[in-house]
């Protein structure tokens, strides 16, 4: 009786600390979206605790991994593979640098190039799958070819429709992020919980997108910016900017301010108005898009390895952290 005694002592202080580590490592895989320990640590430290817990039920604590609400914590999301690649940008820094991009782009094409120019929205990659009209698949970018398949946490964010006005099988592309109010709301509850706080508004979107358990994202208050539909000339969409129309027509939330610019005067009066507007928005940006227009010529243009050679992201200069 006595060895017994003993060895449940000893269980129960294993069981605080395995409770302490693998809570501590979930918060920062989960919620900071910055994995300090790799997968397998994290499932053996959590298969210790499995067995302990079964040895000693008595032990079992509200707060344990293991009693989490939703999907196993451990592990990865289900894994999407991109039949069309999430491609990134390639970027420009100045003024100077975008000129010669259009014009070296220009120099290739023998009609004039209209270019449709919208917001950087600074958030995550998200894909969205429809079928008959019906939402069946939200993934990540991941590494482009092969995303996470987050559809529980896309049906939970109100500004991504479960079904469209017309049963169409399409999927679009955009930006999910979490607005500057909700992030500054979240940041400060998490100081009050003496839990880790977020290191901006792009980590916190990833961090709640990116959960296991859909009720953590519904409580994250996420948004959505959309601004690529895949095929679209199954549509008869002939530009970027019928593209953006044609979103908005389906009940996508697509970025207002986007416009067409026919050469690279409007292009700059329009990075230096929305520079100017940058703090006032509700959302985090951190730069321009610049696309050709014409959804062929972008077509004709094709992709580098990497990057597409239809578009360009002109990003602004490194904010000055805010004290
Ligand atoms: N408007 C857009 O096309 C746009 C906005 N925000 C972003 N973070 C990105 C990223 C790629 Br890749 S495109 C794009």
């Amino acid at each position: 009786a006595e060895q017994a005694k003993n060895d449940h002592e000893v269980a129960a202080a294993k069981v605080r600390d395995l409770v302490t580590q693998l809570n501590g490592w979930r918060t920062q895989y989960y919620d900071q979206d910055a994995p300090t320990v790799e997968d397998h640590v994290y499932d053996e430290t959590y298969r210790q605790l499995q067995d302990l817990e079964a040895a000693y039920p008595d032990l079992i604590t509200p707060e344990s991994p293991t009693q989490a609400v939703g999907g196993t914590p451990s592990g990865d999301l289900p894994k999407v593979p991109h039949p069309i690649p999430m491609l990134s940008m390639g970027d420009v820094f100045s003024l100077t640098e975008l000129k010669d991009w259009a014009q070296r782009l220009e120099a290739g094409v023998d009609t004039p190039v209209a270019y449709n120019v919208e917001l950087k929205i600074d958030g995550l990659s998200l894909s969205l799958v429809y079928e008959q009209g019906r939402l069946v698949q939200g993934s990540t970018r991941g590494n482009g070819r092969i995303g996470e398949d987050v559809t529980a946490n896309v049906r939970t964010i109100a500004s991504v429709p479960q079904t469209l006005p017309e049963p169409l099988d399409i999927e679009v592309r955009g930006e999910c992020y979490m607005p500057k109010a909700a992030f500054a709301t979240l940041n400060a509850q998490r100081e009050a919980d003496g839990a880790p706080t977020f290191a901006n508004p792009r980590n916190a979107a990833a961090g709640s997108l990116r959960q296991l358990d859909s009720k953590v994202t519904a409580s994250r208050q996420l948004d959505t910016f959309m601004y690529t539909v895949i095929d679209p000339e199954r549509f008869g969409i002939a530009t970027q900017h019928e593209a953006l129309a044609f979103m908005a027509r389906l009940g996508f939330a697509t970025n207002p301010t986007a416009i067409v610019a026919e050469d690279l005067n409007t292009i700059d009066d329009y990075i230096t108005a929305q520079t100017a507007d940058r703090d006032s928005l509700a959302y985090g940006i951190d730069g321009i898009v610049v696309k050709v227009n014409d959804l062929a010529l972008q077509e004709e243009l094709g992709n580098t390895v990497k990057v597409p050679r239809w578009e360009i992201a002109y990003k602004f200069p490194a904010e000055i952290a805010k004290t």
